[in-house]
This record gives structure tokens, sequence and C-alpha cells, in this order.
């Protein structure tokens, strides 16, 4: 059996993954056409490559089904609890970077911080009966981190996508999500509140931790980490 890495299938983390592989001398690549998810490894034995989405790398790691993958920080911190009990981080891969942060509208101009948040929440259900809706995908880190706020007069709403739009569309107040460069918030008239920035994420190379290897695959693994110099 070979030991199996995980990368993602397309986006903008996939081609960034296999230069990164590449500079350290294993290569990735397709091993079909470009629409077909199946790869190889050169350059070293004993590995597989499997692709899959970047959103399903995290469980795929936790099940052990793969013995490495390479995600987002932030799929790994949402999608895991306890994420440091189920996978190591091996290596920042020094791309992918994206802030997962909470947004309002431009116009709300007594809200800054998470403490105006809070205020804002709780006149918002006086006002209107029924708690300040926040768009996100990423449930599990904007429940924290607004707890550790001490924010409490909210609910999620969930948006898998296009979830700027939401305000605009009068489906939530508010955003919790993903940026890079900024202009998704500025061209839906959003600003990040000055202390609303809940994760800072990157693309990462992790080990599950609890994955069976044989002893070929151990072998594999360790010259894997002495190629890549980890
Ligand atoms: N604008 C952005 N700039 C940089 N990184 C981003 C940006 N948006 C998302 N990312 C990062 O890219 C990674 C993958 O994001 P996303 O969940 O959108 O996957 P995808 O590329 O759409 O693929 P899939 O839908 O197959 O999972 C995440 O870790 C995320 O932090
Ligand atoms: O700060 P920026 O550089 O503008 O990038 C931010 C946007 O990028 C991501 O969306 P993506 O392109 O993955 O599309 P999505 O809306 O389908 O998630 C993220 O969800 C933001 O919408």
């Amino acid at each position: 059996m070979s030991l199996k890495l995980g990368v993602p299938s397309k986006g903008r983390l996939m081609e960034k993954t296999f230069d990164w592989f590449a500079e350290r001398g294993v290569r990735l690549a397709l091993a079909g056409g470009e629409r077909e998810y199946a790869g190889r490894v050169d350059g070293i034995d004993g590995i597989e490559l499997v692709l899959l989405s970047a959103g399903e790398i995290p469980r795929e790691l936790a099940a052990g089904r793969i013995h490495l993958g390479v995600t987002g920080t932030d799929l790994i911190r949402e999608k895991l609890g306890q994420w440091e009990q189920r996978v190591e981080e091996l290596a920042e891969l020094g791309f992918g970077h994206a802030d997962l942060i909470i947004a309002v509208p431009q116009a709300w101009v007594d809200v800054d911080t998470m403490d105006d948040l809070d205020a804002a929440a709780a006149a918002f259900r006086a006002e209107h009966g029924f708690r300040l809706r926040i768009a996100t995908k990423y449930h599990r880190l904007v429940r924290e981190y607004l707890r550790d706020c001490g924010v409490a007069d909210y609910q999620l709403v969930d948006s898998q996508g296009a979830t700027e739009g939401t305000v605009k569309n009068e489906t939530a107040e508010a955003v919790a999500d993903i940026t890079s460069t900024g202009d998704t918030l500025r061209a839906n008239h959003l600003k990040i509140l000055s202390d609303g920035l809940i994760l800072r994420s990157s693309a990462t190379l992790y080990r599950a931790r609890n994955a069976e290897m044989t002893g070929e695959e151990r072998a594999a693994l360790a010259a894997l980490q002495e190629r890549l110099g980890l």
C-alpha cells in the first residue's frame, strides 16, 4: 500500500500546491486530462496522489483515509473539533493567505467594534423582534469567536458562497467570511470590524495523527519528509 497524499483538485490551492512540491523535487501531476481527478507522484516512491475538494480534506485526514493533506487552516479548524488531536501541522506552504473576518454594512456608522456589534444586536432584536442575522459558512469558528467576545443576541444563517451578497439581498445584516484583497467586501459596501479578525488562514500540509500505516508507508513518509526538509 502507498502513503496517500490529499491535494486540492482544483481552484486557487491546487496549482500552488503542485509548484510547492515541484520546487522540492516531488512532481505531482494529473494522470489524465485536466478534468480527470486521478494523479501521480514522480520523483519519490510509495506515494499516491488523491485529488479532493479542499473542503473535504479535513474529514479525510480525520478518518485516516489519507495520511497527508494540503488545505487551508480555516477549513481544518472549522471542520474538525479538537483539530490538534486529529492532525499535525507539518508545514505552512506560504500561499493561500486569507483572513476570516466579521463585517457589517459601511452605512452602520456607529458600529466599528465587536462591542458595538453587541449593542447593535440587542437594539436590533428590540426593534425587529428577531435576532440579527450573520451569514457564514464557518459556523464553528464564528460561534466560538462571538462567544469569546460576549456577543449573544444573533443567529447564524448558512451561506455556502457569495456570502457578501446576503446583506444586499436582505437575508442577513452582517457577514463572517474569508477575505484576501478586500475587493469583494468593498464592492458590497461592507466594512470589517476593527477587532473582527477571527483567524488568519494559509495553505498548510497536515499529517493525520490517527491514520494506520504499514512499515512501507512509514518509510515513504520518512523519505518524503526528508525530501521536503521537514
Ligand atoms: N479570496 C481568497 N484568497 C485566498 N484564499 C482564499 C480566498 N477564498 C478562499 N480562500 C482559501 O482557499 C481555500 C479553499 O477555499 P474554498 O473552500 O473556497 O475551496 P474551493 O477552492 O472553492 O474548492 P472546493 O469548493 O472544491 O472546496 C480555503 O482554505 C480558503 O481560506
Ligand atoms: O477579499 P477578496 O480578494 O475579494 O476575496 C474574498 C472572496 O473570495 C472568496 O470567495 P470565492 O471566490 O471562493 O467564491 P465563493 O463566494 O463561492 O466562496 C471569499 O468567500 C470571498 O467572497
